[in-house]
């Protein structure tokens, strides 16, 4: 099996837990996008939910696929988010930002009830780090918020390069919000929490890719089938 079925397994199975009436939260990227996809299935079929999208590239695709969606300013939580991440470890802590969308992600997740992450197996690490961690930062001042982010990383002991990510065009990628993303390889992250905090204290750090606490569940789907883990 490819790993676009695994991941399309992984959101069909996140699926069985979305009832109808619910506020959801969906999620960005490859694997999210097979869970909006079927969660329009349904909705032709007559299951009732609303959506919030986390990435104008979400939102797009649920309206193709005849989603109805809201905002947080019309509803005031949401019962369920559904989305990808580029890492997870035992403690159900995530890296996410992989395609540039952490910072609606993490207001949609944080404003759940319940997160549920979907992906195939080859995301699940013993320690997250191994994926860059994206970080939004503001354009202006770069450069101090980049020595600021480096002082953090001496802090918690890590060391490595960091890069503005590069969009199609040659110039920097430009998130939904207007910001751009440093890419740290970093390798392993020893205390996720503690860098978490230190970053998101950083004046001209918009968001980071570490999401602390919010997931509840994982499905991870592999070639000896489907394992579902609950946060500890
Ligand atoms: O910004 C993007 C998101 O955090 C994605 O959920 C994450 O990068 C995982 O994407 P994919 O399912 O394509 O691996």
């Amino acid at each position: 099996m490819n790993m676009d079925e695994l991941k399309r397994q992984a959101a069909a199975k996140a699926l069985e837990h979305v009832q109808g009436g619910m506020k959801l939260g969906l999620g960005t990227g490859s694997t999210a996008k097979h869970f909006v996809d079927l969660l329009g299935e349904r909705v032709k079929g007559g299951l009732k939910i609303i959506g919030v999208p986390t990435s104008e590239a979400t939102r797009i695709q649920a309206e193709a696929c005849g989603v109805p969606l809201t905002t947080l300013d019309e509803i005031d939580h949401l019962d369920l988010t559904v989305d990808g991440a580029d890492e997870a470890d035992p403690d159900l802590n995530l890296i996410k930002g992989g395609g540039g969308a952490l910072l609606r992600e993490k207001i949609v997740a944080a404003a759940s009830d319940r997160m549920i992450v979907i992906a195939d197996d080859s995301k699940w690490v013993p320690k997250l780090g191994r994926f860059p961690l994206p970080i939004e930062v503001i354009p202006f001042g770069l450069g101090a918020t980049r020595r600021a982010i480096e002082s953090v990383f001496a802090q918690c002991g890590l060391t490595g390069e960091m890069v503005v990510r590069p969009g199609k065009d040659g110039h920097a990628f430009v998130t939904d919000g207007g910001h751009w993303i440093l890419d740290a390889k970093l390798g392993t992250i020893t205390d996720a929490p503690r860098l978490g905090t230190l970053l998101g204290a950083i004046p001209g750090v918009v968001e980071h890719g570490l999401f602390i606490g919010l997931a509840n569940t994982i499905v991870l789907a592999g070639s000896d089938g489907i394992r579902v883990v609950e946060r500890p």
